[in-house]
C-alpha cells in the first residue's frame, strides 16, 4: 500500500467512524493499520456526566486522556516514529482524527444540553386520565354491569357504570359514543335510562388461591402492574404488599398507549349475564355444584374501549400514515414498558385495545399484563428450570425465548422481546397476515430473516426497514424499542431534516428538535383534546437522547445493508 493510499485510507476510516460516533472502532482502526494491538489503557471511567457517550461504545470508549499518553509514551514514538511511511501516515491520519473527537465531544455537549433541556419541557406534564379522578368504587356494588364484552382464557369482561366516574367530556370520542350520538341516545344524569358504559370491569376467574383477599392478590398480583395510585383500598394495598414479603411487582407510571387499572378489589363471584352458559366450570359452586371455582376473586376496573386491535382490523383497513402510528404507538407503549423495567410478554392483537381519538385517528393501548415480568431484577429471568414461566402465546415469543434452554446461570434477556412480537404485529397492520401464525407457516423457534414475507410495496421505505430490523433474530441487530420508535419519528415528522443530515454534525437535528417542541407546545394549547399524533411527539420529545437518535439515523441513513456490513467488520460494535 503506497503512503498516500494508506494515508487517504486511514483519514477516510477515522472520518467514516468519527462520524457514526463509533469511537471504539477508531482505536481498532488505528491497530489494524499497525498491525498489532493497539495497548491503550482500558477506558477510565471518570467522564463527566455530561460527556456525550457514543450509543452502545460507552462502556468501551477509548480514554482521549488514556490515549495521550500512550501518544507520549517512548513505545508509542518508537513505532511511530521509527516505523514505516504506512505507520507515520497512518500516524497522522489518526492524530487528525483525534482532533476531530475533540471537536466532536464539544458539539456532543452542546445537543446533549439540548436534549436534556426538550426533555425536561416535556416530561413535566404528566399523561391524564381521560376519566374524572374518583375517590370510591372499591366494591362491585359501586358499579352497574352491562353486557360481557369479551372473554379470555382467565377472565370475562363486562361493560360497567359508576356515578363518579363519568369521563371527561372532551374525551368521549369512542365508537360506543359516536353509536350513541347516532342514534340519538343521550346523557341526561349519571345514571340514563340507558345507561352508557364508560368503564369495563375485568372478573378474574378464580380457581386455584383460596378465597382469601391475600390469596388473591399475590396470585392475581401481575394484573395489578398497570394499576395507578389509589387503585387499591388502602388495607388492600397493605395486604398486596405484606402478602409479597416487600417484594411485590412493579408498578407502571401512566403512558397513554398502556391501559390503566382505575380500580381493582377483591369480592364475592356475582353471576353476571352468560355466566352459566359461557364459562359455568369457573363458577363457585354456590352458583354451579358442578363449578371449581372459589367464592371471591380480583376484580378491574378500567375505560371501557370499543374493539381490540384484532376486531378493529376486521372490520377496518387504516390507510398507511395509520398504520405507522398505530405501530409507533406501539413501540412508544414498549419502550415505557422497558424503562420501566417490565416486560409484556403476551403481545397479540387481542391484547391491544383501540379507540378514536377527537381527530378520528386510532389509538393504541397495551392491555392484559398477566403474563408480564416486573420483578426487581429486571428484565433478566433466571432460567434454570424448565418449569420457569417465559410468558405467554408462544407464536409470538421472540427467538431468543422460544429457543432458550434452562440449565445453570441461563437468564432469558426480555429487552427485546416485546418489541420483536411488535414487528410481527405490524404485519396485521398493514393488512398482512401475521407471519408467525401457524397458518402462515414461519415459526420463531427457526425461521431465517430472508423467509420473511415482504410487507405490501406501499408501504414506506423506512417503515419497511424498521419492521426487518425488529424481527432480526439476533438482539444485538435488532433496535430497542426507543430507536425503532425515532426511526418512525423522524421518517414521519423528520425527512427533510433528514435528507440534508451530514452523519456527524447533529446540529440540524438540534434545530429541528427545538422546532418540532415548539410546534408541539402550540398544538399542546389546543382545546379538542389531546390527539394521537401529539401524544405521540411528547413521548418521543420526552424521551429524547443523542445517542438513541444517533443511533436511529444511521439505521435511516445507512438502511440495513450497510449497517449489518458495519457490524460484520466491527462486531463487537
Ligand atoms: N378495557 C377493556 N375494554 C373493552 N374490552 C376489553 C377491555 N379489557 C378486555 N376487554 C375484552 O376482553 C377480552 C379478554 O380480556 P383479557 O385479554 O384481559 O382477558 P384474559 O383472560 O387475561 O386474556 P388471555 O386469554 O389473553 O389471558 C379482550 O380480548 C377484549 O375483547
Amino acid at each position: 500500500m503506497s503512503v498516500k493510499h494508506a494515508l487517504s485510507r486511514g483519514l477516510e476510516l477515522a472520518r467514516s467512524v468519527f462520524q457514526l460516533g463509533l469511537f471504539k472502532p477508531a482505536g481498532r482502526v488505528a491497530a489494524k493499520f499497525r498491525g498489532e494491538r493497539l495497548r491503550v489503557s482500558r477506558p477510565t471511567r471518570t467522564v463527566q456526566p455530561q460527556t456525550f457517550l457514543p450509543g452502545r461504545y460507552r462502556f468501551f470508549r477509548l480514554s482521549l486522556s488514556g490515549l495521550a499518553a500512550q501518544l507520549q509514551s517512548g513505545a508509542f514514538r518508537r513505532v511511530v516514529g521509527g516505523g514505516s511511511p504506512r505507520n507515520r501516515a497512518v500516524f497522522l491520519a489518526f492524530g487528525v482524527g483525534l482532533t476531530l473527537i475533540e471537536q466532536q465531544l464539544e458539539e456532543d455537549r452542546t445537543s446533549v444540553a439540548v436534549c436534556q433541556k426538550i426533555q425536561a419541557v416535556f416530561t413535566k406534564k404528566s399523561f391524564q386520565s381521560p376519566l374524572k379522578p374518583f375517590t370510591s368504587g372499591y366494591r362491585l356494588e359501586d358499579y352497574v354491569t352491562g353486557k360481557q364484552i369479551g372473554k379470555g382464557c382467565s377472565a370475562a369482561v363486562y361493560e360497567a357504570a359508576a356515578p363518579f366516574a363519568a369521563p371527561a367530556e372532551r374525551e368521549k370520542c369512542s365508537l360506543v359514543d359516536l353509536n350513541q350520538k347516532e342514534t340519538g341516545n343521550k346523557k341526561a344524569g349519571p345514571f340514563p335510562a340507558t345507561p352508557s358504559f364508560p368503564l369495563a370491569m375485568k372478573m378474574m376467574w378464580n380457581i386455584g388461591a383460596s378465597s382469601s383477599s391475600d390469596a388473591i392478590l399475590r396470585s392475581m398480583s401481575m394484573e395489578l402492574v398497570p394499576a395507578c395510585p389509589r387503585a387499591l383500598s388502602k388495607e388492600q394495598e397493605e395486604i398486596a404488599l405484606d402478602g409479597h414479603f416487600g417484594t411485590a411487582p412493579k408498578r407502571l407510571t401512566a403512558h397513554p398507549n398502556v391501559i390503566t387499572v382505575y380500580r381493582a378489589f377483591t369480592g364475592e363471584v356475582p353471576l353476571l349475564p352468560g355466566a352459566q352458559e359461557e364459562y359455568p366450570d369457573v363458577l363457585p359452586a354456590r352458583l354451579n355444584p358442578l363449578g371449581l371455582g372459589r367464592n371471591r376473586t380480583l376484580f378491574l376496573v378500567m375505560k371501557n374501549y370499543p374493539y381490540t386491535l384484532r376486531q378493529y382490523l376486521k372490520e377496518c383497513e387504516p390507510n398507511l400514515m395509520q398504520a405507522s402510528l398505530m405501530l409507533l404507538q406501539l413501540l412508544e407503549g414498549v419502550d415505557h414498558l422497558c424503562r420501566q423495567g417490565i416486560a409484556h410478554r403476551d403481545l397479540k392483537s387481542d391484547n391491544v385495545l383501540v379507540e378514536y381519538d377527537s381527530t378520528g385517528c386510532p389509538r393504541l393501548v397495551i392491555t392484559d399484563f398477566g403474563c408480564c415480568l416486573a420483578e426487581d431484577l429486571g428484565l433478566k429471568l433466571p432460567f434454570e428450570s424448565s418449569s420457569i414461566y417465559r410468558g405467554g402465546n408462544s407464536c409470538l415469543m421472540a427467538p431468543e425465548v422460544v429457543t432458550a434452554v434452562p440449565g445453570r446461570g441461563v437468564t432469558i434477556d426480555y429487552s427485546k422481546a416485546d418489541v420483536w412480537a411488535v414487528g410481527a404485529i405490524a404485519y396485521e397492520l398493514f393488512g398482512q397476515p401475521n407471519p408467525f401464525y401457524s397458518s402462515q407457516g414461519l415459526e420463531s423457534r427457526r425461521y431465517q430473516e430472508r423467509q420473511l414475507p415482504p410487507l405490501p410495496p406501499a408501504v414506506p421505505a423506512d417503515v419497511q426497514l424498521v419492521v426487518k430490523l425488529l424481527l432480526h433474530r439476533n438482539t444485538r441487530k435488532r433496535p430497542s424499542a426507543r430507536v425503532a420508535a425515532n426511526m418512525l419519528h423522524i421518517s414521519l415528522w423528520g425527512k427533510r431534516v433528514l435528507a440534508s443530515l451530514d452523519r456527524a454534525r447533529m446540529d440540524k437535528m438540534m434545530d429541528w428538535l427545538l422546532c418540532q417542541s415548539a410546534v408541539v407546545l402550540l398544538k399542546s394549547r389546543g382545546t379538542s383534546g389531546s390527539s394521537v399524533e401529539t401524544e405521540l411527539q411528547r413521548s418521543f420529545l420526552a424521551n429524547i437522547e443523542l445517542e438513541d437518535v444517533r443511533t436511529a439515523v444511521s439505521f435511516l441513513m445507512y438502511g440495513q445493508e450497510q449497517w449489518h456490513a458495519l457490524l460484520m467488520h466491527y462486531p463487537e460494535l
